[in-house]
Formats: structure tokens, C-alpha cells, sequence
């Protein structure tokens, strides 16, 4: 179980990469609605706690724990059926199908969950209207821009409702005035369903968009004091 009041927590994560040590001995819990910026250096294992706290990979010690689940104890089945059903991905590259339309992007996981073609397109269509990139909607991945792109990543990620966002450096290969109006949508959105959003960031301005904000550092973890940052 969580802890009280927190929806997604991690006891004692460790994990090494052959000699490379990524995480040494993390916690982090973070509640419903809760938007926690992740900072720190290259390296020092940002993206490896985002992809243990989703149950990409298993830390070689330690728990995540989600509501009842301990992520660790679930099959690879279930770890992916909670992934599809709880959790939304952002990356730093849209990491759109480039196949498919920007709606039908969109569409894509909510019709993976169930929901019938044209209940799925219209929702599909809100999350477009909402990050304004409705007017790309019939384009593919590559007709258009990073920045419609990544909006469009954040309308797929959002659309299933998920109970937490997992974003790492969203708007990295954005320019800063695109990369603000990212963050912006992303977290006024994530606010608005009540989604926790995990979000990897190099971005100087993270403060205004976080509830708070922790430094990894050689793979441990610090709370960052409000104001220090
Ligand atoms: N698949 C892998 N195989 C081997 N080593 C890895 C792998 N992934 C990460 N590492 C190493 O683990 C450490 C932590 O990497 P991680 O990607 O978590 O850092 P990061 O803080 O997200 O970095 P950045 O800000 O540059 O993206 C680094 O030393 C990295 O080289």
C-alpha cells in the first residue's frame, strides 16, 4: 500500500547499469494531483527514477507502490495494463506514430482501452482543440512542428485520463517561449483532471509550473527547500 495520501511511492530504489550506478537508495512519493519536478545533472539518474516509478524497468532494490499494487510484484501483463490504463508518457521527442494522423494519434490509446472509433476521435479531438493544435489534426508527424508535435504527444498522454503523467524533458528540443506554453498546457491540464505529473526538467523557470521540486544528485534524491531553486 502507499502511504496515506500518496498515490505513487518509491522505498529504497536502487539500480546499476553494469558498474554505473543510477539510483542509490531513492524515496519519492508524490499525491493525486501533485506536480513534482525532477531536476539535476546529466547523469545523475533522472530519467532511470522515472522509468522505475512506471514500471519500465525494475530496480535491481527497492518498491514503487501504486494504490494497492506493489509494481514490482505484478506480472509484466499486469505492469503494462496499468501503464495503459493509469499512466500517460511524454517524451523529449513526441515519439508520435508516424503513420497515423495527429488525431489519430491521439485516438490511438483510448481506442487500446476500449473506447469505440468515433467516441475515441471526438475525445481525441477536445485534447487537440485544448492544446490548440486542432488545425493539424489531418497531418502526420512529419508534416509537422516540434513544438505542434509535442502538444500533440501532450493531448495523447492526457486523453486516457490518467491518474499520473510521466514526462521526461518534455520540452527539450523546444525553444524556451514553445517550451513555456508546453509546460503550461501540460500542467494547467494535468491540474484540471486531477492527473500527478512526474516531470523531467531542465527548464530554468520549473517553479512556476511545479508544486515541487526535488534534485537527484549521483542517483540520491533531495527535497529543494521552496525558493532555493
Ligand atoms: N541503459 C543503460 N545502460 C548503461 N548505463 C546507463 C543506461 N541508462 C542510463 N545509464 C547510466 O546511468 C546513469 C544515470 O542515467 P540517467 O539517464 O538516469 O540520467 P539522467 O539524469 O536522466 O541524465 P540526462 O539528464 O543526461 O538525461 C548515467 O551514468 C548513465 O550513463
Amino acid at each position: 500500500m502507499t502511504p496515506e495520501g500518496s498515490l505513487l511511492a518509491a522505498e529504497g530504489l536502487c539500480k546499476t547499469y553494469g558498474e554505473t550506478p543510477a539510483l542509490d537508495g531513492v524515496e519519492f512519493s508524490i499525491h493525486p494531483g501533485e506536480v513534482v519536478a525532477v531536476m539535476g545533472p546529466s547523469g545523475s539518474g533522472k530519467s532511470t527514477l522515472l522509468h522505475c516509478l512506471a514500471g519500465i524497468i525494475a530496480p535491481d532494490a527497492g518498491t514503487v507502490h501504486y494504490g494497492p499494487h506493489s509494481l514490482t510484484a505484478l506480472s509484466d501483463a499486469q505492469r503494462s495494463a496499468l501503464r495503459r490504463t493509469d499512466f500517460g508518457f511524454v517524451f523529449q521527442f513526441g515519439q508520435l506514430v508516424p503513420e497515423l494522423t495527429a488525431l489519430e494519434n491521439v485516438a490511438l490509446p483510448l481506442r487500446l482501452n476500449g473506447t469505440k472509433r468515433k467516441e475515441a476521435e471526438r475525445q481525441a479531438r477536445e485534447w487537440l482543440e485544448r492544446l490548440e493544435v486542432e488545425k493539424v489534426q489531418d497531418r502526420r508527424p512529419g508534416e509537422i512542428s516540434g513544438g505542434q508535435g509535442q502538444r500533440i504527444a501532450v493531448a495523447r498522454a492526457l486523453a486516457t485520463r490518467p491518474r499520473v503523467v510521466f514526462a521526461d524533458e518534455p520540452t527539450g528540443a523546444l525553444d524556451s517561449l514553445n517550451g513555456e506554453r508546453v509546460l503550461t498546457l501540460l500542467t494547467d491540464a494535468a491540474r484540471d483532471t486531477n492527473a500527478a505529473v512526474v516531470l523531467v526538467t531542465h527548464e530554468a523557470r520549473v517553479a512556476a509550473y511545479s508544486d515541487r521540486e526535488i534534485v537527484v544528485r549521483d542517483g540520491k534524491v533531495k527535497d529543494m527547500p521552496a525558493g532555493l531553486l
